[in-house]
Order: C-alpha cells, then sequence, then structure tokens
C-alpha cells in the first residue's frame, strides 16, 4: 500500500499524521497497529512517538485516534491533537473547531503564534476522572491523591487521574529528577504488573517558580519521551490542588521539547484543562509500505520548512531549564 503522512510534532512529541477524509484509505484495526510498529521504529528513516489517524465524524469536524509506538491505543494525546486541531481547521478554513476522540469531542481553537512563525493551537483536555477504577490503578480505595504507593517507593507521593488516558504524578525534588528511580518505576508499572493492567503514563513534576513547572513524562506504549501533552496538563492541575499554582492563571510548562502553557479551570466541581502550545510540520512524505514483510520505502519527501522557528522557543526554553534545574 502507498501512504502519504506529514510528520510534526508538539513540543518535539513527533507523531505522523494520516488522512484518511482526503484518501480512500481502509485499514483494518490489526494494520492500524502494525503502520503504528513499524512506521514509528526509531531505528528506520520515519521512527515518531506515534500514528495520528485523522477521519471524518459524524458529530464533529473531525476525529482523531491515536496509536502509541508498540501499537496499542490511547483514549487521548493532546500533543498530538494540536497537530489533528490545525490539520482539520487548515482543511476547512477554520479558526475553531470541534474533534472526536475516542472518549469525548473536544473544543480546540488557532491562537496567536507562542513566538514568530510557530503555528499555535490551543486543546481542550477533558474529562478529568479520579476515580481509581477509571485509570484502572488497583487499589484498595476509590481515589489517589498525593499519596504514596508502597509497592512503587517508600519516598515518593503520588496523584492518579485520567485525563481521560491514565496518568501517575508525583511532585519532586532535583535530585530525583537525576537519579534513574522515574526510568525503574515506570518501567515496572509499564510492564506485566497488578496494580496498573492497562499501563500509566508516568510524570515527574519539578515546581519552577510559581506559574512554572518543569515536567518529564515516560509515556504508556513509547518510554521517555521530549513532552506529553495529556501529561503535562494532568501535572500542570495537580499543582493547582496541592496550591503550587493557582487556578484560572498561564502555567508555563516547560518540557525537553520546549514549552507549552496550560490554564486549569474548575467549573462546578469539575475540571478542564487548556493545553496550549505548537503544531509544528516537519515534512510530508509518501510511503510505499509492505506490512507483511514489515517493510518500507519512502518514495518522495518534502521537508515543510518549519522547524528553525521552533528551535528558538526550544533554545529559550531549554535555558530556563538548565537555569532553574542545573543550578
Ligand atoms: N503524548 C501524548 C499521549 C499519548 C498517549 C499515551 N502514550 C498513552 O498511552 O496514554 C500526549 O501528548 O498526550
Amino acid at each position: 500500500m502507498q501512504i502519504d503522512l506529514i510528520k510534526g510534532h508538539g513540543s518535539g512529541n513527533d507523531f505522523l499524521l494520516i488522512d484518511e477524509i482526503s484518501n480512500a484509505y481502509s485499514f483494518t484495526e490489526k494494520e492500524r497497529a502494525e503502520l503504528a510498529r513499524l512506521l514509528c521504529n526509531r531505528n528506520t528513516e520515519l521512527g515518531a512517538d506515534g500514528i495520528l489517524f485523522v477521519m471524518k465524524s459524524q458529530h464533529a469536524d473531525g476525529r482523531m485516534r491515536v496509536f502509541n509506538a508498540d501499537g496499542s491505543e490511547a483514549s487521548m494525546c493532546g500533543n498530538g491533537l494540536r497537530l489533528v486541531a490545525r490539520y482539520i481547521c487548515e482543511l476547512y478554513g477554520l479558526n475553531e473547531a470541534v474533534i472526536e476522540t475516542m472518549k469525548a469531542n473536544l473544543k480546540v481553537s488557532k491562537q496567536a503564534d507562542l513566538l514568530q512563525d510557530i503555528h499555535t493551537y490551543q486543546v481542550e483536555i477533558s474529562p478529568v476522572l479520579f476515580e481509581l477504577k477509571t485509570l484502572p490503578l488497583n487499589l484498595n480505595q476509590p481515589t489517589l491523591y498525593n499519596e504514596r504507593i508502597k509497592e512503587l517507593s517508600d519516598e515518593l507521593t503520588f496523584t492518579a487521574l485520567a485525563v481521560p488516558n491514565p496518568h501517575l504524578i508525583t511532585i519532586v525534588e532535583t535530585e530525583q529528577l537525576q537519579s534513574d528511580i522515574q526510568k525503574q518505576l515506570s518501567e515496572k508499572v509499564n510492564g506485566p504488573n497488578e496494580l496498573f493492567p492497562d499501563g500509566v503514563n508516568v510524570s515527574f513534576v519539578k515546581p519552577l517558580q510559581p506559574g512554572a513547572i518543569y515536567v518529564r513524562t515516560f509515556e504508556r506504549g513509547v518510554g521517555f519521551t521530549n513532552a506529553c501533552g495529556t501529561a503535562m496538563s494532568a501535572s500542570s492541575l495537580v499543582t493547582c490542588l496541592l496550591e503550587l499554582n493557582e487556578f484560572e492563571k498561564t502555567i508555563n510548562v516547560y518540557n525537553n521539547g520546549g514549552k507549552v502553557q496550560c490554564v486549569v479551570h474548575q467549573i462546578a466541581g469539575e475540571y478542564k484543562i487548556d493545553l496550549i502550545g505548537n503544531a509544528t510540520y516537519l515534512y510530508e512524505a509518501a510511503v510505499e509500505i509492505n506490512l507483511k514483510g514489515e517493510l518500507f520505502t519512502i518514495s518522495s519527501k518534502k521537508d515543510l520548512m518549519e522547524q528553525h522557528s521552533y528551535e528558538k522557543l526550544q533554545e529559550v526554553a531549554q535555558q530556563v531549564i538548565t537555569k532553574t534545574l542545573k543550578g
């Protein structure tokens, strides 16, 4: 089969976007998973954290399905949704749209460029669920809010929430970021284990100053990524609940791929988060794929010349991270 795709990123969390609206592809479920494993493999010429399938929707302007690099399907993807938001808005000439995701129809909108020539989009992160059965997390209690999990660590305290993909968040000191605790703990909860039978995205969060945090995430189905949009949103909410940040105020969220902004809303006892950041295209490519042989070749590739503008934001973000984390 031949597929046209766009490679893009949100905060360096990179995806292959496949348009099933304008192209008459018809993938089976098995093929979607196989495509993700084959094309996202970092040892190939493409490589990515996941695939975004952009589809028609009966109820919204478009629909997103996201597959992790290991072929598993995720219910949500914040950085990926910004890319899909851009794609749908540009396809139909819109400034705002509604995108159907696995568990919710979410509002997205075009925003002023974060920095010159950086395409910027805001996406809604909701619903937010704290019931452990929604992740699922098998503990004998209904929720987990800033508490220890004895099987995981004697020193760290965790909050568990689904937005609606599952997240485990802990606030840490610089030394804990520098140690390999996050890797060990994340591999444990993402391998065969009784606590998190479906795995979980694990974020270490370091408050930098009021209104600014650093987040590093080990993503379920991928491993460490430059950034995870839903994780940064969930982390922002947790810092508001812990009174390290304020509801309704912009939080700058630094990550290894750059920076995004989050605003956490509390409306009638429910939470929702605005995630604002780049939607940068790297290149478009046509790919000839032999799924049975687990092979593909790239028949054409065109650089979309957007990364240079993004690198300026990345430089500034790196300076902040280096100054505040490394002293
Ligand atoms: N990077 C994404 C989240 C992708 C899905 C995640 N790995 C999962 O399995 O839940 C984001 O930006 O939110």
